[in-house]
């Protein structure tokens, strides 16, 4: 992102807050195909007021992804309201949308999404730029050292493995230092060690005041979190503490 272009944006929106705070109001989603309508999200109504870590749990069709594009702006709900830091989204324009969003939320996508041009080190540099974060080149090796890719900087994706590409787009999103971070199964592609790996570093992101939403189907991975959603059909079904209280990764298996 052109540092212009961010200056602008930031002029042109100057009451935008970048706190951990995200309310979901009875929002629905539903998708017209053809003659059918599919029902994602139904009378979900979620809020999240302080830094944690929170797993959304729920099998495949279930509506997690969904939930997550909900709260990263990057669909609308068909009914129900959507407000990040007390500004209700839905409600906004598309251009204070995204402005929000590129100053709020950062994703790390279920397929990676890294630029097949970039290297491991401009993908995530990419990240640090849009955020207009000075030094950005110093934050991504920093960024790609600590998920242990130091060795990896000049790789382009295709010759990175899949948990390599995994733990650079978790670089990337990390790179932005926004203060919620949305995972779609971001320990899908990895092997237990990287997996474990992977949550302990999320993990830290909470610990260190961001808001920290991870979907998957795994509910091993749940009892890690300070708090569980658990959605069936496009509804939440339970929310709470794991059952059974906090675990420790260490204490994971999968
Ligand atoms: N763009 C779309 N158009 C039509 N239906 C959609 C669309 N996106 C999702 N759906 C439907 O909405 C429901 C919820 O999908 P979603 O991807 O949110 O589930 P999920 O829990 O993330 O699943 P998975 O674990 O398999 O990724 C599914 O029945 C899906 O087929």
């Amino acid at each position: 992102m052109d540092q212009d272009i961010a200056t602008h944006l930031r002029a042109s929106s100057p009451d935008l807050s970048t706190g951990t705070r995200v309310d979901l109001d009875d929002v629905a989603k539903r998708y017209v195909v053809g003659d059918s309508t599919v029902t994602a999200l139904t009378e979900v109504n979620l809020h999240v007021d302080e830094a944690a870590f929170v797993v959304v749990l729920g099998p495949s069709g279930s509506g997690k992804t969904t939930l997550l594009n909900m709260i990263g702006l990057l669909d609308t709900p068909t009914d129900g309201r959507v407000a990040l830091n007390g500004r209700d989204m839905t409600r906004s324009s598309r251009r204070e949308q995204f402005a929000l969003r590129r100053r709020s939320v950062s994703f790390i996508f279920q397929t990676f999404n890294l630029f097949p041009g970039l290297t491991a080190l401009e993908n995530v540099q990419f990240g640090a730029d849009v955020a207009a974060r000075p030094a950005a080149a110093d934050i991504a090796r920093d960024g790609l050292s600590r998920v242990g890719l130091a060795d990896r900087l000049h790789h382009f994706p295709h010759q990175l493995s899949g948990g390599e590409q995994q733990r650079v787009a978790i670089a990337r999103a990390l790179a932005t230092d926004n203060p919620i971070l949305l995972a779609d199964e971001p320990t899908g592609e990895l092997d237990f060690r990287t997996g474990v790996q992977i949550l302990e570093l999320l993990q830290e992101q909470a610990e260190a005041g961001k808001t920290v939403l991870v979907v998957t189907h795994n509910r091993e991975l749940s009892r890690v979190a300070d708090r569980v959603i658990e959605l069936s059909s496009g509804r939440i079904v339970s929310d709470g503490p794991p059952v059974g209280g906090k675990s420790r990764t260490a204490d994971l298996r999968w």
